[in-house]
């Protein structure tokens, strides 16, 4: 569906966002992992066709986006990392008023939008002010409008910043109960928001691509890389001065360690099966 072939992005002023990246995306959930400042956005917004590459391609059925960006724009859906609302307006208002701005016939504008409302789960509270609405309900609005011109293709950034825990896991139901024939791009740095539902993983740093497959794959390519290390108390700082260490567990007279590094980091550790925010630590490490 998506076909991305040596992108880069440069902000003005030559801040360089983006570099050669190449990528082939079908349907399904795509978690896009980076740190902060890795180039997540800068992607999302040129897939949403606001930004155009300075240089590489991008093809969403075989067009080019750059050159025919309608091909997209009409099968798109995008609910950005700064998503805007009318507080006074209630959810349904507030749809209806975007399903005309974004030209969907006005017949069909209010079954429409009744029917993202019911696909978010926002019927209960669709004709209150989406300022009295938590920060779970907002975001529901959110993707909500992005759904209303039912997209082939989903973008959403960093969709679970400010949510609690039980609105991320509701928030992460919904991505897989609209996933279906579509392809949803998620971007977050908190690899819980994608480890239960994402197909695919794209991992980046520093507008680099570090990773791209399944997240099995990223697990296997990790394996040999993770270690368990118990240590005396008085080494912890020294070892976390030369490794990267993923977790700490205190014990009575001792601290064990899992560690990433690609070789045996001491005659005592002993290699660990990784998990999946351990495999991202060694896709991280690997060419920093
Ligand atoms: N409008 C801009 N002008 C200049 N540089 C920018 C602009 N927006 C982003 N950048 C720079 O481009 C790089 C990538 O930023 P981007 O926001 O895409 O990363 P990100 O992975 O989405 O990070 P975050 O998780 O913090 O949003 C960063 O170095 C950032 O400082």
């Amino acid at each position: 569906m998506l076909a991305l072939s040596d992108v880069s992005f440069a902000y003005p002023g030559g801040r360089q966002a983006l570099a050669g990246l190449s990528l082939r995306l079908g349907a399904g959930i795509v978690g896009l992992l980076g740190p902060n400042g890795a180039g997540k956005s800068t992607l999302m917004r040129m897939l949403a066709t606001l930004n155009r590459p300075t240089q590489g391609s991008i093809l969403w059925r075989g067009r080019d986006i750059a050159r025919e960006p309608e091909a997209l724009r009409h099968e798109l859906g995008y609910l950005p990392q700064e998503f805007g609302v009318y507080p006074a307006q209630t959810a349904r208002e507030f749809l209806r008023y975007l399903a005309a701005v974004k030209g969907l016939p006005h017949a069909s504008i209010a079954s429409r939008v009744d029917e993202c409302i019911e696909m978010v789960g926002l019927v209960a509270g669709r004709d209150r002010p989406i300022g009295s609405f938590s920060g779970g309900m907002r975001q529901r609005v959110g993707i909500a409008q992005a759904l209303l011109n039912d997209p082939a293709l989903l973008i959403v950034d960093e969709p679970t910043v400010g949510l609690d825990p039980g609105e991320r896991q509701r928030f992460r139901n919904l991505l897989t109960e609209l996933a279906g024939k579509r392809l949803i791009m998620l971007s977050t740095h908190i690899v819980s928001d994608v480890e239960a539902i994402a197909t695919d993983l794209v991992v980046m740093q520093k507008g680099r691509l570090r990773f791209a497959g399944s997240p099995q794959e990223l697990l296997r390519a990790a394996i040999g890389k993770v270690w368990d290390w118990t240590v005396p108390e008085h080494a912890l700082e020294g070892v976390r001065a030369s490794y990267r260490v993923c977790n700490a567990l205190r014990r009575a007279d001792c601290i064990q360690l899992r560690v990433v590094s690609e070789q045996q980091p001491h005659g005592d550790a002993v290699p660990a099966l990784p998990g999946l925010e351990e495999a991202y630590m060694v896709a991280l490490a690997h060419e920093a």
